[in-house]
């Protein structure tokens, strides 16, 4: 189980991003996370999958000091996480040995590997670097966004193979999206980052229609 106690997070402007956030992620169980955007979901994600520092509380799972990290994050852009002067060969066996069962699994043609980033779409990209995480073999997920800049069909298509790989696999995935009827159609319970916000003195945020509150 991946346990999350306390955790908050502070700016470098003081601003407390969030406050005391305490979950539980089982193997194979999916829960959703949503909120308004600029709250700090993100910021969560990178500091349980040991991108940021937690400042205060603590983060418990089984091989958590171990490399590859168990927690894996998926971004939002996959343009923004992969080396685009790499060939995509080499991004995926940054994550370990290729598996051409894995790269059938997730519809990756072979010759994929031989190009550059840009040569693929967003939802292809997309789903290199799901085999990239899937490759890290990760007890945890975490997918921020991971959907959001493609079309529907990709979409459906990227859950889908995600939903079988987690499932077959016992993995434990966290989905932060602000995509209600998604996360509703995924998960087991949906948590709102929202209680975990103090709110700003003086400062505004946007609500999940982008309007400032
Ligand atoms: N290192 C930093 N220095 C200053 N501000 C930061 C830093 N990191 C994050 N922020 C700010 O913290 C806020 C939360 O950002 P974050 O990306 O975590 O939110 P989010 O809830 O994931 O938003 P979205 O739903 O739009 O992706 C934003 O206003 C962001 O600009």
């Amino acid at each position: 189980m991946l346990e999350v106690a306390n955790l908050s997070y502070t700016l470098p402007n003081q601003t407390t991003l969030f406050d005391d956030i305490s979950l539980t992620l089982d193997e194979g169980e999916i829960i959703g996370l949503s909120g308004a955007s600029g709250l700090g979901k993100t910021t969560f994600a990178k500091v349980i999958t040991g991108y940021l520092p937690a400042q205060s509380g603590e983060i418990n799972c089984k091989s958590l000091k171990n490399k590859p990290h168990p927690v894996q994050l998926i971004w939002q852009h996959p343009e923004q996480s992969v080396n685009p002067k790499w060939r995509l060969q080499k991004v995926l066996e940054e994550a370990g040995d290729i598996n051409k069962h894995l790269l059938n699994q997730l519809n990756i043609p072979f010759e994929w590997l031989q190009r550059y980033p840009h040569q693929l779409s967003g939802g292809q990209l997309q789903r290199i670097c799901i085999a990239r995480c899937l490759l890290t073999n990760p007890s945890y997920i975490i997918a921020d966004e991971i959907t959001t800049m493609l079309d529907p069909i990709a979409q459906a298509e990227i859950w889908q193979l995600i939903m079988e790989y987690v499932q077959k696999n016992k993995i434990g995935l966290l989905i932060i999206s602000h995509d209600h009827p998604l996360l509703e159609n995924l998960c087991e319970k949906i948590l709102d980052f929202t209680q975990f916000v103090k709110p700003f003195e003086g400062l505004s945020r946007n609500n999940d229609e982008g309007v400032r509150t």
